[in-house]
């Protein structure tokens, strides 16, 4: 038996580890490794032969990771065939195999072919049938599986590398080129024999992931704005790699921002197919989650969306479930409906660990020039908050497929996780909400700050009427509402936006004529609350007719701070402190929106 180290990236030929005795590894001739952030001495690999495991001991002062676990300086571990080693900051994988010697006879294991710098390798009899990767990524025929690797190959600037596989008459014991592919084709076809036992006996699973059985065949779904695409060959898992796909996935052919047809895509980086199968083979379930408002405000049709996604599917060769959220309300990101979606309804059953879980998406809140050659500012954090809503780790698709260091970006100036429920209510304190006399409130407010809610609460309650315009129809019923209140001798509320003095002065008027005094209720809640507001009344109340930026940036471009000399008796203002009764919506409420 004899133990070495592989570079998954084919840099380099085997590096021998002997048993027993400790190897340094870094920076330097011997792996190609230029990059600055590993050390020349960066671990030190120590092989048992016995235990089929390496110790790997982190020297440099930089870490590096095996599987999950990241090293600090004097850390060890033991690291198994089945996992990764990254030299630094997620680059420079290598893995460690063990092997029969050469010179005694094969067994379940191959040979190393000393002659060639490059290691060929004999295929272990349960992955050297073709067939078996073949079923597992659910392709139709071995050709087309054949012509995806090549394709990736290519994309990977490796097209003068031979096809990774042989074709289907490739038997036990037939030699194929070491890669990078052929270690993570090792692992998924012991997935799939695991997949194969879970399916013949659903609650066994691997040693430390759950995972469901393998779908047998594509299928789409609808869920009102949400479209489920499930690929033959997905298989539920406790640990979800998502991704976005606009920007992270592919991006256009064109170069335009908007692909210009369906066709206009490409495979945004070479390294992205071999990340998803290096996901897989560790036993991730990968989905790409979409927003795709184009659908519902009608610009694109669902059938071509739907072939698109099942195109780049094809091209990646990959078994991967698709959320599509085609318009407004929970499902679309950053609020977390399609992962709802995922864990309650779309993952066998098996609980999804956030611990284990990730998120990569382009919408990450970068400003501009956030890298040398990256002039653009992101259209949006979407991506960045949807994972942080659903509290699992967040990468670009920078960070997660070139290892590029982490960016700087900008956070919403509005965090509804702040909104603080034992806050002061209005100012001053020293005032009176509720008037014993009659009187005349009117509100001053962004569209969505909440005077509605705060009315019903505690003025309405207590006697007031209430005039709305969007109930009543007009400004005009507002007044003669407020005209006939104040002959009656009630209280009554104008609960409408009025921004400016024309509007509010309708209402002061009716006041003054009725020799009755005039309140101004000044509703103090940003523009970014209001927004967040509306959103939140649109996913959780059916009847309100949804209120556009438009509208609330009228709103602002008209607002004159409301004063006493419009003939107000006094200005009170009123704070947004949020009321649940029901915690669902609580926790809704204090999702990010966009
Ligand atoms: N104090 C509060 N606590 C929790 N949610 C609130 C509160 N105030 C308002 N909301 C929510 O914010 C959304 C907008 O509130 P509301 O309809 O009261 O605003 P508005 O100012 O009356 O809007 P518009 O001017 O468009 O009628 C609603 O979904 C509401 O449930």
């Amino acid at each position: 038996m004899k133990c070495f180290l592989r570079s998954v990236d084919g840099k380099h030929g085997p590096i021998a580890l002997p048993e027993g005795k400790g190897v340094t590894i870094g920076r330097g001739p011997e792996t190609l490794i230029t990059d600055r952030k590993c050390s020349k001495t960066q671990v030190e690999l120590v092989a048992n032969l016995e235990s089929r495991a390496v110790r790997v001991t982190q020297l440099g002062a930089n870490p590096c990771s095996v599987g999950e676990a990241l090293l600090k300086k004097g850390e060890s571990i033991l690291m198994k065939e089945d996992q990764i080693l990254f030299m630094v900051n997620g680059l420079h994988p290598y893995t460690v195999l063990f092997k029969e010697d050469s010179s005694k006879p094969a067994g379940d294991a191959g040979k190393i072919d000393k002659k060639s710098p490059k290691t060929t390798i004999t295929a272990p009899p349960s992955i050297s049938s073709k067939k078996t990767i073949v079923d597992f990524f659910g392709a139709s025929t071995s050709k087309g599986h054949k012509r995806r690797v090549q394709d990736d190959n290519t994309l990977a600037g490796s097209s003068n590398k031979k096809p990774k596989y042989q074709d289907t008459k490739a038997e036990a014991g037939q030699e194929w080129d070491d890669s990078e592919e052929e270690e993570i084709a090792r692992k998924l076809a012991h997935l799939q024999e695991t997949a194969a036992k879970a399916n013949s006996n659903p609650s066994q699973t691997s040693s430390n992931d759950e995972r469901g059985v393998v779908c047998s065949k594509d299928s789409w779904e609808e869920h009102g704005k949400l479209l489920l695409f499930n690929k033959k060959g997905i298989q539920a898992s406790s640990k979800i790699a998502g991704f976005d796909i606009d920007g992270t996935i592919i991006t256009t052919k064109s170069g335009r921002v908007f692909p210009l047809n369906a066709d206009d895509w490409k495979i945004l980086y070479p390294e992205v197919p071999r990340k998803l199968k290096e996901l897989l083979a560790n036993g991730y379930k990968v989905i790409f989650i979409t927003n795709q408002m184009g659908i519902s405000r009608g610009k694109l049709q669902p059938e071509v969306f739907k072939a698109k996604v099942e195109a780049i599917l094809d091209h990646l060769g990959i078994p991967v479930q698709v959320f599509v959220a085609t318009g407004m309300g929970i499902y679309r990101k950053p609020v977390t409906g399609m992962w709802d979606h995922l864990c309650e309804k779309a993952n066998d059953g098996i609980e999804v660990k956030k611990e284990d879980c990730l998120y990569v998406g382009d919408a990450a809140g970068r400003p501009a020039n956030w890298a040398p050659d990256r002039k653009k500012k992101d259209f949006s954090c979407s991506d960045r908050l949807f994972a942080l809503n659903i509290g699992i780790k967040f990468f670009t698709p920078e960070e997660f497929f070139l290892g590029w260091k982490k960016a700087a970006f900008n956070f919403p100036v509005f965090d509804p996780r702040n909104v603080n429920p034992s806050g002061q209510l209005y100012e001053p304190p020293s005032a009176s909400l509720v008037s014993p006399s009659p009187e005349v409130v009117v509100a001053v407010g962004f569209p969505g700050a909440g005077k509605s809610t705060f009315f019903k609460e505690h003025l309405v309650p207590k006697g007031y009427d209430y005039a709305n315009r969007d109930t009543l129809g007009s400004w005009q019923k507002c007044v003669a509402a407020c005209e006939d209140a104040l002959k009656k001798g009630k209280r009554i509320v104008i609960d409408n936006t009025n921004p400016d003095l024309e509007s509010r002065s309708r209402y002061i008027d009716c006041a003054r004529k009725a020799g009755l005094p005039a309140r101004c209720f000044l509703f103090t809640a940003t523009i970014e609350e209001a927004k967040h507001n509306n959103r939140f009344r649109e996913m959780t109340c059916k009847g309100h007719v949804s209120v556009n930026d438009m509208v609330i940036n009228s709103y602002r471009s008209k607002f004159v701070e409301p004063s006493t000399s419009e003939g107000f008796s006094e200005i009170l203002k009123i704070h947004f402190v949020p009321i649940f009764k029901d915690p669902k919506l609580q926790a809704l409420y204090q999702q990010f929106s966009e």
